[in-house]
């Protein structure tokens, strides 16, 4: 793993940016996406950019199940808001959050075929305080694909803040599985803030156990960590400045 401390979010999310420009200018056409609040600094920098991104294919990690994607929390919408508005991809997907509600084994199945048509060549993650990737809590199995999942409490609560109420959270989603996320041929990985400061500890340094969902990236070949100081502020002297 490739770390990368920065002095703050802004730059992290620079840096993050370079990394993709950088895979596409070398023939990347199929990019993994992410949401929550991590990236969208990373999508700022993109809409400022003038790279064109109608030859390009986006694969997002999940959705929740029973949002629409004109319901203003789901992350279909995240995605037109934060980035495809702007940026028109010639294809994006997200997870089929409404076929979900009734029919979640093939909403997945559906999404496995589409990564299985297009490999991801980059793929952007962030990571949440208990080391989960996507929505792959802790005890997800390392060969799991796309899959529904139940939302932890803990996952309800931090995610409750982007809307009105914490009824209003959905209670599962439907999300890639650790088998395909480690399928990219390359990963950055992005963190911020010093609540995340065990997290990434853990996935860079403790042992690569299904208890933390990100250390399985101790065993890909190409990733890269972004994080800024505080998030690095429990890695071991080697990695400090
Ligand atoms: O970027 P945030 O908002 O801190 O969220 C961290 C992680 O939690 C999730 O939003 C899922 O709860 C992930 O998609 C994200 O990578």
């Amino acid at each position: 793993m490739k770390v990368i401390i920065t002095s703050d979010k802004s730059n992290g999310s620079k840096k993050g940016f370079e990394i993709f420009e950088k895979s596409i200018a070398n023939g990347a056409k199929v990019i993994g996406l992410a949401t929550g609040s991590t990236p969208v600094a990373l999508y700022q920098e993109w809409v400022k950019s003038d790279m064109d991104t109608s030859n390009l294919t986006s694969i997002n990690l999940d959705e929740y199940v029973g949002l629409a994607p004109d319901n203003d929390q789901s992350y279909h919408y995240f995605m037109q808001k934060y980035l495809f508005n702007e940026k028109p991809f010639k294809k994006t997907y997200v997870p089929d959050g409404i076929k979900a509600i009734k029919d979640p084994e093939g909403a997945s199945d559906d999404y496995n075929k589409i990564i299985a048509e297009n490999p991801i060549d980059i793929q952007l993650l962030g990571i949440g305080r208990n080391g989960h990737i996507a929505f792959n809590e802790p005890g997800t199995s390392f060969d799991s694909v796309t899959h529904e999942v139940k939302l932890t409490d803990n996952t309800i609560k931090a995610n409750s803040r982007f809307f009105d109420n914490i009824d209003d959270v959905p209670k599962t989603a439907i999300c890639m599985g650790i088998a395909n996320i480690m399928s990219a041929k390359e990963i950055v990985v992005m963190a911020f803030g010093d609540n995340k400061a065990d997290a990434v500890a853990k996935m860079v340094e403790g042992p690569v156990t299904e208890d933390v969902p990100a250390s399985v990236l101790q065993q890909h070949q190409n990733v890269t960590v972004i994080v800024d100081q505080a998030a690095a502020s429990k890695l071991s002297a080697k990695y400090q400045k």
